[in-house]
């Protein structure tokens, strides 16, 4: 791996020892027990001023201090006793696997993605590279000049037409922001199928992870998705909020669907994994992307709330009779339906006082996207001087980690977290 600042040394795959806790994420701000995070790495550099808005990122970073910035956020997490899983060890681990190694490499180098002649060759090429080398290719790309280097060139008009320095393999920056692409709710996982082109292939490597590294396969739990199917009904685990007890709430914004929620729903509700999913239609804007770029949850019945995002139109769908039952909300009655949902009084929210064009500059460097590590103590970036100082008086502990270069791909703390197992409140 090119890395601008070393990484810890890999160690081998092991199986979580029996005793372990089950995997199961059943709230938002319960204590953080373990945790999949990406160390930015040689993706980064593949991103230039030509190809950045194409792979969602609204500046080039500079890698090795967004390593070091990185590294302050796993410390961060491994400080409150979080097991810090890193995604590019997990896909090593699981290449070892051999019919895992065969479906990614299907997956990536598909016939209709590079044609009939270019296809076989690089499939060829990949199952040649040892699982180290695989997974750098598969996150960081590949040009065709690199692919030269490897293989003579196969007789094909996909590959003919493109430049040497063009990528056969385009990178996956956004690998970065582990929240998205899979979420734990309750005991069970769902890979999502991504909105942006820029970020499909990234469900392939958890689709592969889940099923095959040995510390998740064969462990019980369900899915709330089935394998790269759901086209159409995209969820981004962005949006995703577990608030506890059976409750989830989920915002319909640039990326997220209405098709999306009813089918995770319906699958929550069949397997009596939640019994209430509360969503909320989201402005459809880059700076909305997702709901935890706007709101996030920080102990049991509070959530910092980004003031532009106002109050929502929201819709409570629970099990009914012949499928699912929908009430609509009037965007006034948006915090209390979550607190219906929730089964509390009344809910806290955060919205700290500064003028619009303040606010908006804190909430495009992820103000609002705390991470709680358990409740009332949360991780932000350094940069929100005023959102931070808030929580603070507010009662809400804040470590605070440098997210300068980290921000430039519009994601914080919360984005950059998967949370695998994560207690209850
Ligand atoms: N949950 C999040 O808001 N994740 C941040 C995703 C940023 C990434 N550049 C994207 O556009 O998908």
């Amino acid at each position: 791996m090119l890395r601008e600042t070393p990484a810890p040394e890999p160690v081998p795959a092991e199986a979580p020892a029996p005793s372990s806790p089950p995997l199961e994420v059943a709230s938002e701000v319960g204590r953080l027990r373990q945790v999949i995070v990406h160390r930015p790495g040689r993706e980064l550099l593949r991103l230039t001023p030509q190809n950045k808005d194409e792979l969602l990122f609204d500046d080039l970073l500079w890698v090795r201090r967004a390593q070091e910035e990185h590294d302050e956020f796993t410390a961060a997490l491994a400080g409150v006793g979080a097991e810090v899983l890193h995604l590019s060890d997990l896909l090593r681990e699981t290449l070892a696997v051999p019919e895992a190694r065969a479906y990614v490499v299907d997956h990536t180098f598909g016939g209709r993605l590079y044609g009939p002649s270019a296809a076989p060759a690089l499939r060829e090429m990949a199952q040649a590279m040892d699982d180290a080398e695989l997974a750098e290719v598969l996150l960081g790309g590949l040009t065709k000049r690199e692919m030269l280097d490897r293989i003579a060139a196969p007789r094909s008009l996909v590959l003919h037409d493109l430049a040497l320095d063009a990528l056969v393999l385009p990178p996956l920056p956004n690998h970065l922001f582990t929240r998205d692409t899979s979420s734990w709710v309750y005991d069970a996982v769902a890979v999502h199928h991504m909105r942006m082109p820029a970020r499909v292939r990234e469900s392939v490597h958890y689709e592969a992870i889940y099923r095959w590294h040995p510390r998740f396969a064969g462990r019980a739990h369900h899915r709330w998705s089935a394998p790269l199917a759901d086209a159409r009904a995209t969820v981004e685990g962005g949006d995703v909020l577990v608030l506890g007890g059976g409750t989830v709430l989920v915002g319909m914004g640039e990326r997220t669907t209405p098709q999306g929620v009813e089918l995770l729903a319906a699958r929550l509700f069949a397997a009596g994994a939640a019994d209430r999913v509360v969503a909320l239609t989201m402005p459809k804007a880059r700076a909305f992307m997702h709901l935890d770029t706007v709101m996030t949850m920080v102990d049991q019945r509070s959530f910092l709330k980004y003031a532009g995002l106002g109050m929502l139109p929201s819709s409570t769908l629970t099990p009914g009779p012949d499928g699912l039952r929908v009430v609509h909300h009037e965007p006034e009655h948006m915090h209390a339906a979550i607190a219906e949902a929730m089964g509390v009084t009344g809910l806290r929210i955060l919205t700290p006082e500064q003028d619009a064009h303040a606010a908006a500059r804190e909430q495009w460097g992820d103000g609002c996207n705390a991470l709680a590590l358990s409740p009332g103590l949360v991780v932000t970036y350094d940069r929100n001087a005023t959102a931070n100082a808030y929580l603070r008086d507010m009662g809400i502990e804040v470590v605070v980690v440098p997210g300068g270069e980290l921000g430039r791909g519009r994601g914080g703390p919360h984005c950059m977290s998967c949370p695998t197992i994560r207690e209850g409140i």
